[in-house]
């Protein structure tokens, strides 16, 4: 009797993994176009994009460049955006933020005009709009928390007078998801949603958005407000406060790295949860892959694929074009 006559094995696992067909008939987690959602810049001017030296193949953009990308994302299949925006000044009061004029409600309203079903949400948080970076309100090196909610009511009625679909606070305030919620119902906008950025972690992985955006802290960091990356119990503390304060949907951010946080939250409570896959995860690939290091392409579609077996239904990325051309 050779050895291998020995094994008496009934479960052999690699029987579903024989052949493409029974891979594909097993498979759990699927990626679809509908999970991603594109974040995009803006900027004033006109007809210009602007290429991130820190994040190859993402552009800032004029808002009249803005609107034919989005008709691009859109024939893509790719139904919504985050918009993000580089004001034409920025102010301590950070009063640019809820200016109807602004870059984002001018950039929400020519968006909506040309591609009406596109599901347009908004970043809600004072870092671009002040020269400190933070985002708050700042006295005396502090970021303020109440006297930062009213400023950020004021930007999310602003953008919802525009014409976003939802909101998206990203700045970690206390309390905010609550009085925005009452500020938008107050003021008409019972429809609009809140997407909160619930467990938002204090990531050194956040470094090329803000090159982006010009928007980096110019004093100390942001640790006063987002979350220590050593602590899980905190972030089901915030996520659950945002919950009862009237978030429609909540994210954890970064990504990868937070993959057990999402998961938990899936476990834990029945809102739809949105993962951002950020700006250092995907320029970590853009110089890998550009050293002929990693197989772009396909670290690209593992990545997000793996966000979403980890429980997340909605996925932020710079990567939402290329992904939504490779599911095609
Ligand atoms: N509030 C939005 C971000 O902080 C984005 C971070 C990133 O993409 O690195
Ligand atoms: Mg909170």
């Amino acid at each position: 009797m050779s050895q291998l006559d020995l094994l008496n094995i009934v479960h052999r696992p690699r029987r579903l993994r024989r052949t493409a067909a029974l891979r594909n008939l097993v498979q759990e987690n699927t990626l679809t176009v509908n999970d991603l959602v594109f974040p995009l810049f803006v900027m004033p001017g006109t007809n210009n994009i602007e290429e991130v030296s820190s994040m190859p193949g993402s552009f800032r953009f004029t808002i009249d460049r803005a609107v034919e990308e989005c008709k691009e994302l859109y024939d893509l299949g790719i139904q919504a955006i985050d918009l993000f925006g580089i004001p034409e000044q920025k102010t301590e009061d950070g009063s640019e933020a809820y200016n109807d004029n602004g870059i984002l409600q001018q950039a929400i309203r020519a968006i909506k005009a040309a591609v009406p079903e596109l599901c347009i949400m908004t970043d809600v948080a004072l870092d671009p709009f002040t020269p400190f970076g933070h985002d708050g309100l700042v006295r005396d090196g502090i970021i303020l928390n109440d006297e930062t909610v009213e400023v950020l009511q004021k930007m999310a009625v602003s953008h919802a007078e525009a014409g976003a679909d939802f909101v998206s606070p990203s700045d970690m305030m206390d309390g905010r998801i609550g009085a925005i919620r009452e500020a938008l119902d107050e003021s008409g906008h019972s429809d609009v949603g809140i997407l909160s950025y619930a467990a938002k972690y204090a990531s050194s992985f956040y470094g090329p958005f803000r090159d982006a955006l010009h928007s980096a802290p110019q004093f100390g960091d942001k640790s006063t407000y987002q979350m220590n990356p050593a602590n899980t119990e905190e972030a089901m503390k915030e996520i659950e406060l945002d919950i009862i304060e009237g978030a429609d949907i909540v994210m954890v951010k970064p990504g990868l790295a937070y993959l057990d946080i999402v998961w938990r939250t899936k476990e834990r409570f029945d809102v739809p949860v949105a993962i951002y896959h950020v700006s250092g995860e995907y320029a970590m690939v853009k110089a890998a892959a550009a050293n002929g290091w990693l197989d772009e392409e396909r670290v690209m579609m593992e990545s997000l694929l793996c966000m979403k077996r980890a429980g997340a239904d909605i996925i932020f990325t710079y990567y939402a074009k290329e992904a939504a051309k490779r599911l095609r």
